[in-house]
């Protein structure tokens, strides 16, 4: 809410994430991926509001957490770090500035495991070295970090736990290639180990290399909901707006999508990305819902020759 205005960041979303199972988040920026991940934790300011319900298998068999309904206790005590793990958007932002990585590191294995003394020592050592933290960073304070370290520092902090779900949020800001996918590759190892995993990201080269399903956002509704094997491969995403993200990648058609993503205060009626969009007609002027994987009036249903699908105006690069 700025000015006083409500905003909805997130509308009428539906996901699932199974034992074992990695499920790629993406969207352009502030389409409400991280507001998303925020509320399942119960980290949205005060001043939000959240309805519906989110369910979290556990802590006992058959049993089930409703972690919108939740309090703030019992999400501090049993949730965050133990049963929900976050890889948060801004690392550094999460760090406390005067404790150094190996003693915030060590107090949440101590935390989580209940090692102590040489076993705690060798404990924090290998967290750090499952993010690929450099052991001899590791007496260094956040401000000392660069980005992409204090990305791994963050990374290597939720994963302690083993968490029966991960939510990591842009989890690759910041590194390089080959770390990227070292990086993303250990998060896989959490979905494989039979954990959940979600992971919110602007790299789609990352989701196609881990996720079993993606789901794209756009302006707050999750427009495709889909296996991951044929969005990235055939016959490809039925939404046009998932269309026009795989055709903007500079290794595919390098085209971007013309003009900007709406201002979440100010949506079009009915689809939100109708204005954007060349298959957009009448029929757009009601919101679509999600059947089958799309919330489209006019899903592509085979793959279409370059240029067709995204609206041609706008300039290419
Ligand atoms: N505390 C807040 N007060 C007002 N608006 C907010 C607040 N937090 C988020 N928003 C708005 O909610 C929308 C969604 O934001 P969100 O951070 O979830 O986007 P995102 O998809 O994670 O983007 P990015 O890829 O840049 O991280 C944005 O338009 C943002 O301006
Ligand atoms: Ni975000």
């Amino acid at each position: 809410m700025r000015g006083g205005r409500e905003i909805a960041a997130v509308t009428d979303v539906s996901l699932d994430v199974a034992h074992g199972e990695c499920l790629a988040l993406v969207g352009e920026s502030g389409c409400g991926k991280s507001v998303l991940a925020s509320a399942l934790l119960g980290l949205l300011p005060g001043n939000a509001r959240v309805g519906g319900s989110a369910l979290l298998s556990g802590p006992g068999p058959g049993e089930a957490t409703d972690l919108l309904a939740a309090d703030e206790a019992t999400l501090a005590r049993t949730v965050r770090g133990r049963r929900v793990g976050l890889v948060p958007q801004s690392p550094a932002a999460h760090l406390t500035p005067v404790r150094t990585v190996r003693s915030h590191l060590a107090e949440t294995v101590r935390e989580l495991t209940g090692a102590k003394g040489q076993a705690l020592a060798t404990a924090t050592v290998a967290a750090a070295r499952r993010a690929a933290f450099p052991a001899d960073h590791l007496d260094r304070y956040p401000h000392q970090l660069s980005g992409g370290l204090a990305q791994r520092a963050a990374t290597a902090l939720a994963l302690v736990g083993d968490a029966p779900l991960l939510l990591a949020d842009e989890p690759t800001t910041g590194l390089d290639r080959d770390l990227v996918e070292r990086t993303v590759d250990e998060l896989r190892g959490h979905a494989d180990a039979g954990r959940g995993l979600l992971i919110i990201t602007h790299d789609l080269a990352a989701a196609e290399r881990i996720a079993d399903r993606v789901a794209v956002m756009y302006a707050g509704r999750v427009v495709e909901l889909t296996e991951a094997r044929g969005f990235f491969g055939a016959p490809g995403p039925r939404h046009p707006y998932a269309r026009g993200l795989l055709d903007a990648l500079p290794e595919r058609a390098f085209r971007p999508i013309p003009g900007m993503p709406p201002e979440l205060g100010d949506l079009p009626a009915g689809c939100a990305f109708a204005p954007r969009c060349a298959r957009a007609d009448a029929a757009c002027s009601t919101v679509p819902a999600l059947s089958g994987t799309a919330a489209c009036h006019h899903p592509v249903t085979a793959p279409e020759p370059a240029g067709c699908g995204i609206r041609s105006e706008g300039s290419r690069t």
